[in-house]
C-alpha cells in the first residue's frame, strides 16, 4: 500500500488522523496557498486544499498525499486566520451572538487524480463584551486558528449552539476522512 501523507502542519489536523488509527507522515505544503476574490467559502476550501495536496503530491508522486483547509464564513465574508490579535478581535466581535458556518475542504491525490470534498458546520457564538474578547485573545488561542476561536480548547465557552460536522470545525472531518481512506483500504 502507498504511503499516507498529511499535507499539513496543523496538530489538530495530525490528532484527528492520528485517532482515527491512520498511519501516516506530515509533511507541509511550502507555498502560501492563496483565496481568490469572489470564491464562495465552499469553492475556496477546494481550491485550497487542492492546492495544498497537489504541491506535496509532486513532491512524492507514489503517496497517497491529503490536504485540508478551513475557513469561516458570516454574511458573506470569509475568515481565515487572524494576522494578529487586533484582528483576532475584530474576528471575535463579528462572530459575536451570531451564526456562521465553518468549511473544511480535504483533498486526496493519488495516481493523479484528485478527490475533493467538504463538510461544514454552523456555529452560535454567544454574545460577547470586549471583556470576554480581551481575555480570550489573551490566551493566544485565536492566533493559528480560521475565525480565530478553537471550539476544541478554551473557545468551546464562546459556543452556544452547533449543527453539523464538529470535526470539520476542529480542522478535519472525521468521518467522512475515514470513509475516503476506508474505500481505499487504509483502515
Ligand atoms: C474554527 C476553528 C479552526 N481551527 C483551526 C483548524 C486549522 O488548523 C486552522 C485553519 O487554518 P488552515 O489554513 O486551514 O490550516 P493550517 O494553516 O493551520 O494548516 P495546514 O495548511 O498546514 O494544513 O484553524 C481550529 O482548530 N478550531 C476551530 O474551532
Amino acid at each position: 500500500m502507498k504511503h499516507l501523507i498529511l499535507a499539513s502542519k496543523s496538530p489538530r489536523r495530525k490528532e484527528l488522523l492520528t485517532q482515527l488509527g491512520v498511519a501516516h507522515k506530515a509533511v507541509p505544503a511550502e507555498k502560501e496557498e492563496r483565496i481568490e476574490a469572489g470564491m464562495s467559502p465552499e469553492e475556496a476550501v477546494r481550491t485550497l486544499a487542492q492546492q495544498k495536496a497537489e504541491e506535496v503530491a509532486a513532491r512524492f508522486p507514489d503517496a497517497l498525499v491529503l490536504g485540508a483547509d478551513t475557513v469561516v464564513a458570516i454574511n458573506g465574508t470569509i475568515l481565515g486566520k487572524p494576522r494578529d490579535r487586533a484582528e483576532a478581535a475584530s474576528m471575535l466581535r463579528t462572530l459575536s451572538g451570531h451564526t456562521h458556518t465553518v468549511y473544511t475542504g480535504v483533498a486526496i491525490a493519488e495516481n493523479g487524480q484528485m478527490d475533493v470534498f467538504v463538510s461544514g458546520a454552523a456555529v452560535t457564538f454567544y454574545q460577547l463584551d470586549e471583556a470576554d474578547i480581551s481575555w480570550y485573545t489573551a490566551t493566544g488561542e485565536p492566533d493559528d486558528k480560521a475565525g480565530a476561536y478553537g471550539i476544541q480548547g478554551l473557545g468551546a465557552v464562546l459556543v452556544e449552539k452547533i449543527e453539523g460536522d464538529y470535526s470539520a470545525v476542529v480542522g478535519l472531518p472525521a468521518a467522512k476522512v475515514f470513509r475516503a481512506l476506508k474505500k481505499r483500504g487504509y483502515v
